[in-house]
């Protein structure tokens, strides 16, 4: 486990994709996406529905950002935890990020925009908007093909309304030698799909099933699309949620950026009860995804993230049986995230939401499976 391999991750053309006027092809691609998003959690996308002119305009406006000075981008705050400016972290020195909530509505990336200049950058604003908005027909695509694949086309609705988009952007500086330097931290994504895309510089890498590294090297044209833990608990386990990391060598600069679709604070995730039964019994018990967000990057959260994974090791250690993992919704958990937090040493502040996997709060073994989330594969790491 852990070797790193020639292996690729499947390729997927969604070029010129369009569900009434071709059928076929649309059932087509939906069972490659299905299969791809069953066994790797993720794939490389070809979506030309970007123009190239598009694409390189992004990528200037993803430099002029972050070149501009430290006060400025600090000026990007969030009340959810890691949508504004991050960076500055000694553990990933390398990382800096920014997040533009709503990004594919006008008036949103308008009042970003302000936020660091003042007096208006139009074309940046532009770009942004349309980039993201072009973006977002991709996320929806790849999401009624999921609820098509699984049967669950009655809550098609339920589900495109229940996320909003943030787009994040992210700047990774070249560490200057050949050796190869963490980038972004081994994490899985805590929202529903996340599409990812890149300049010219590789550095992402996805974690099979059974451990190994793909270093993706993905084509000007290709979005890497990826499932969250939110999505891989509404869908009861069916689809994967895979590790990923960035890692750096070289000189150059990595710039990126990433459309989450995320689940809208208030909204339950719950497995449909159409992919819920004897062969495949409940996960997770249906929780919000921003108060889960929020509980993790308290103190105690950070916490018991840590106590979880030292417990999934020594559990495995001692014996085979199920490992269960709680989310603090009844007080019963409550306790056991409190004791755990009591007896254990806060982890560094992590710069990306997506630790809130490993936050599944306390491994504690339950008689019932029905009365707890059942925790992930515990030999990932
Ligand atoms: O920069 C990338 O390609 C990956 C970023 C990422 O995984 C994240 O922001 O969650
Ligand atoms: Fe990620």
């Amino acid at each position: 486990m852990g070797s790193e391999t020639t292996l690729k991750l499947p390729c997927i053309d969604f070029s010129n994709l369009d569900k009434h006027t071709n059928k076929f092809e649309w059932d087509s691609t939906k069972s490659q996406v299905h299969q791809a998003l069953q066994e790797f959690g993720c794939f490389e996308a070809t979506f030309r529905n970007i123009p190239p002119k598009l694409q390189t305009s992004m990528f200037e406006s993803l430099q002029l950002l972050f070149d501009l000075p430290l006060q400025t981008k600090l000026k990007n705050r969030s009340s959810k935890p890691f949508h504004g400016y991050v960076g500055q972290y000694p553990m990933v020195p390398l990382y800096e990020s920014m997040g533009i909530e709503d990004a594919p509505v006008p008036e949103k990336t308008e009042s970003f925009t302000k936020t660091l200049w003042p007096d208006g950058n139009p074309k940046f604003c532009k770009t942004i908007q349309e980039f993201s908005e072009k973006l977002s027909k991709l996320d929806q695509m790849v999401r009624m093909m999921v609820l098509e694949s699984l049967g669950l086309e009655k809550y098609m609705d339920e589900h495109m309304d229940s996320t909003n988009y943030l787009l994040r952007v992210m700047k990774y500086k070249g560490p200057e030698t050949n050796e190869s330097k963490l980038g972004l931290n081994s994490h899985t994504d805590k929202n529903i799909v996340t599409i990812l895309h890149q300049n010219q510089v590789n550095g992402l890498e996805v974690q099979t099933k059974s451990g190994d590294w793909i270093k993706i090297q993905p084509s000007p044209n290709s979005f890497i699309v990826m499932i969250g833990d939110s999505l891989y608990a509404w869908t009861n386990g069916r689809l994967h949620s895979p590790y990923h990391r960035v890692m750096m060598s070289g000189e150059k600069a990595r710039y990126s950026l990433g459309l989450f679709s995320i689940p809208k604070p208030g909204y339950v995730i719950k497995a449909p009860t159409e992919i819920v039964d004897e062969k495949y019994p409940l996960l997770f018990k249906p929780f919000d995804h921003v108060e889960f967000l929020q509980f993790y990057y308290t103190e105690d959260g950070q916490r018991a993230h840590k106590k979880e994974q030292r417990d999934l090791i020594l559990d495995k250690a001692m014996d085979n049986s199920q490992l269960l993992l709680t989310l603090p919704a009844p007080d019963q958990e409550f306790t056991v995230i409190k004791e755990a937090a009591e007896t254990s040493t806060p982890p560094p502040i992590h710069p990306t939401i997506a630790f809130v996997k490993e936050a599944l709060i306390a491994v504690i073994k339950l008689d019932s499976p029905a009365n707890a989330l059942m925790g992930r594969e515990p030999d990932r790491e």
